[in-house]
């Protein structure tokens, strides 16, 4: 397992980039397997790099039906609620591409199937996910890839520092009493995310620079949840020059 810091000079050329390599990352996987599996995640640079992905002339080297969508977390809302992590995902990509509606699974929304009951949806989220990794013995998929935003706290996904979700070894778990808003979610744990072949850690901006520097400065996970998650391939953090800028100096090379 390998790991690697990436530093992009500006949030534009940051989101540009995580979307080129979305798409090769995507292409890839086709070619070696038929199908592709992702995890998206929420959040303001999350959108920015759905939308840029949309809008790059790369969408086109992709099989947009042979793609599975799963997400690392949710917002607890209803369906179509604007400040859902799917909703922003629809409208900045889904909606525009030609995906297989089968192979899109959005996590529950606090008025579906289980009403307003997260822990429920989020076992039903995990029935689902087991149900796809078929009989590989995992509680996942084998995902290529799981995006991730950094929060100002170094949560990710909506695991946050200190909350039951650090302990947890369900595959999906809810969140009540999040920090950020809402204050109720649906997140994959350590061990769901761990699954992936690449984790990619996408933060931009100054605010986020503290937490990048605690989660790679040997951090404990239950301090800094973006210092437990790693791909059983690689991990990449993916990050612009303010986000890097308090970087141990072991990575001072990057900081330029
Ligand atoms: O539902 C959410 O909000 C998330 O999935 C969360 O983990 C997000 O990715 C980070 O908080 C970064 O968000 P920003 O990119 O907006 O800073």
């Amino acid at each position: 397992m390998t790991s690697s810091v990436v530093v992009h000079p500006d949030p534009d050329v940051l989101v540009e980039s995580v979307a080129a390599r979305l798409a090769i990352r995507i292409a890839d996987a086709q070619a070696a397997r038929g199908l592709a599996c992702v995890a998206l995640t929420g959040g303001r640079v999350a959108a920015r790099i759905h939308r840029a992905l949309r809008d790059s002339p790369m969408r086109h080297a992709i099989d947009w039906s042979a793609v599975e969508f799963w997400w690392g977390d949710e917002r607890f809302l209803p369906s179509g609620d604007p400040d859902r992590n799917e909703t922003q995902a629809r409208e900045a990509l889904l909606d525009h591409l030609p995906v297989d509606p089968a192979r899109v699974h959005p996590m529950p929304a606090s008025d579906g199937e289980d009403g307003d009951d997260p822990e429920a949806g989020a076992a039903r989220y995990a029935a689902a996910l087991a149900d796809s990794a078929g009989h590989s013995g995992d509680p996942v998929p084998r995902f290529d890839v799981v995006m991730l935003g950094v929060g100002e706290d170094a949560h990710v996904a909506s695991v946050f520092p200190g909350q039951p979700a650090v302990y947890e070894e369900r595959s999906v778990v809810a969140v009540r009493g999040a920090p950020k808003p809402p204050p109720v979610r649906v997140t994959l744990t350590f061990d769901a995310i761990n699954n992936a072949e690449e984790v990619w850690l996408v933060a931009s901006g100054g605010a986020k620079a503290d937490a990048v520097a605690l989660a790679l400065s040997g951090a404990g996970p239950r301090q800094a949840p973006a210092a437990g998650v790693a791909g059983t391939g690689h991990t990449r953090w993916l990050l612009d020059r303010a986000a890097a800028a308090a970087l141990p100096s072991r990575f001072r090379s990057l900081r330029r």
